[in-house]
């Protein structure tokens, strides 16, 4: 039998690359996904393993994270067209590059907070019995970023310690959110608008040592402003942002280029009780 090579093409599948401009205290962020695929003469890595045509798709998604440092992105269609330009004027074998851009929105909440737009759902779930009810409210999917007033250090160090300490940092997390009712008299839409008010505001404006931190602290004011509430239990996923090492390229990173990874992921949870909280399940009259 015999067998020939039909359509191929290979590269870096979903680079997930965030820029920080920090022009002034207002910051720009641009949050992409990249991918990069090239095709061209490349029968020989499949056929008898010479890879003296393949460029790694390592060194590919090296280049989306330099040009994002060294040319911006200005916009998608301009930084794909760099990129696609790049890997077939300077890698012979390769005749046809394609690069997919995928741009995530981001609403601005401050100079430098910012929350996804789209995914945020809310929820609600009641429990009834013959003579008593009771409600809790959610939200899940609110994603929100602070592009600095966050830092993380004095945790211990044992022998699996790599992290380094870092006095500013990105903090982002998708907020989950549950939070149960002392009583069933309530404006259920204004409460929700207050709470998720609360949640955000906790967020933007703590300055962060830690998630766990800015947990508390988002809970505490949930309380706060909404005296219906008794408690609030938070899941944050801590959406770690790691600067690129760009110094292989002879470039450096003031904290501008990251790659935003999606697993693992630091999972923060906690639940914040009013001291006079009532029990679970409240009776029809009250
Ligand atoms: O805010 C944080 N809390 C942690 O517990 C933790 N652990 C970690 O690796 N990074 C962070 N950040």
């Amino acid at each position: 039998m015999k067998f020939s090579l039909g359509a191929n093409r290979y590269g870096k599948a979903e680079c997930r690359l965030v820029r920080v401009v920090r022009d002034g205290g207002r910051h720009e962020i641009t949050d992409l996904n990249v991918s990069t695929s090239l095709s061209g003469d490349l029968e020989e890595t499949h056929l008898t393993g010479d890879n003296s045509a393949v460029l790694p798709t390592d060194s590919q998604k090296n280049t989306v994270y330099a040009f994002a440092r060294e040319f911006g992105v200005p916009s998608i269609e301009e930084f794909a067209l760099r990129l696609g330009g790049h890997f077939v004027s300077s890698q012979e074998a390769v005749h046809t590059a394609n690069v997919r851009m995928e741009q995530y929105g981001w609403n601005r909440l401050g100079d430098h907070s910012f929350s996804r737009a789209g995914d945020e759902v809310r929820t609600a779930g009641v429990t009834v019995t013959s003579d008593s009810a009771w409600v809790t409210g959610g939200l899940t999917g609110l994603t929100v970023m602070n592009t600095t007033d966050s830092e993380f250090h004095g945790f211990p160090r044992d022998a699996y310690t790599t992290l380094p300490e870092t006095h500013d940092r990105i903090l982002a997390t998708a907020v989950d959110a549950k939070w149960r009712f002392s009583t069933l008299d309530v404006p259920w839409n204004a409460a929700y608008a207050m709470i998720r008010e609360a949640l955000i505001s906790g967020f933007v404006e703590t300055y962060s040592l830690s998630l766990q931190q800015t947990l508390f602290a988002m809970g505490s004011r949930v309380l706060e402003k909404v005296p219906e509430v008794a408690e609030v239990r938070l899941a944050l996923p801590n959406k770690h942002h790691f600067p690129v090492d760009l110094s292989p390229f002879g470039m450096d990173n003031p904290n501008e280029i990251f790659l935003a990874a999606d697993r693992p992921y630091g999972l923060i949870e906690g639940t914040v009780v009013r001291d006079d909280a009532p029990e679970e399940g409240l009776a029809w009259s009250s």
